[in-house]
């Protein structure tokens, strides 16, 4: 087969076509100093915090930190709470413009979870908010620890699994966020603190 790559970035990974939708995935994205440098400055600099959310009258801590970075002022509501972005720092701009090559994509907002151990997570949810617009592309980065990704067909309930490691990349796109749900799964497995940037693209 004959690489086209001019219509590529600049990894040589290819768009793999699924029912309902599509994803690059890129493993070792980011080499390995760039991925040591990028985890330990994150975790050292970005404003990590413990958001929480109400239900049936209980405030339930998220099961991970989170933080929300971005180029706009527009609040963006997930899983029920309202986050406002602060701006850009250094190192979440240099991925970013790396990022962009890839994803053909200028992106304006950056959510970030830090997975502590094996006890944190992200249940099954699809990012479909009304903020992202029909079928938007959102580019997921890795440093740390490897954990499972798991895609699950709404209808089929067909089941898709990565293994997201240190410096990687997966990019996901077309119908996909409509079709698919997604989860990071609690493990019993000891593992390290993981820390993942979904870029995104705020209408
Ligand atoms: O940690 C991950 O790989 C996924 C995070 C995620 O799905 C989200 O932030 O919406
Ligand atoms: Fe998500």
């Amino acid at each position: 087969m004959q690489l086209d790559l001019f219509s590529q970035g600049n990894s040589q990974a290819q768009w793999v076509s699924i029912t309902n939708g599509e994803y690059l995935f890129v493993p070792d994205f980011f080499n390995v100093e760039e991925a040591n440098r990028h985890f330990k400055t994150l975790l050292n600099d970005v404003e990590w915090k413990q958001e929480s959310m109400s239900m049936y009258g209980k405030v339930i801590p998220f099961p991970r930190l989170t933080a929300w970075y971005g180029d706009n002022d527009k609040p963006y509501s997930f899983s029920g709470i309202i986050l406002s972005p602060i701006q850009w720092n250094e190192a979440l701009l240099e991925i970013k413009a790396k990022i962009e090559v890839e994803a053909k994509t200028i992106f304006n907002s950056v959510l970030l979870n830090r997975y502590r151990n094996g006890n944190d997570s992200i249940s099954w949810h699809t990012d479909s908010e009304k903020e992202l617009g029909l079928n938007p592309i959102i580019a997921s980065v890795n440093f740390g620890a490897t954990r499972k990704f798991q895609l699950r067909h709404k209808e089929s309930k067909e089941k898709i699994e990565l293994k997201l490691g240190h410096g990687s990349l997966l990019i996901m796109g077309g119908e996909l966020q409509h079709y698919w749900q997604h989860q990071v799964p609690k493990t019993k497995k000891a593992v390290n603190e993981r820390i993942n940037l979904t870029y995104r693209v705020i209408k």
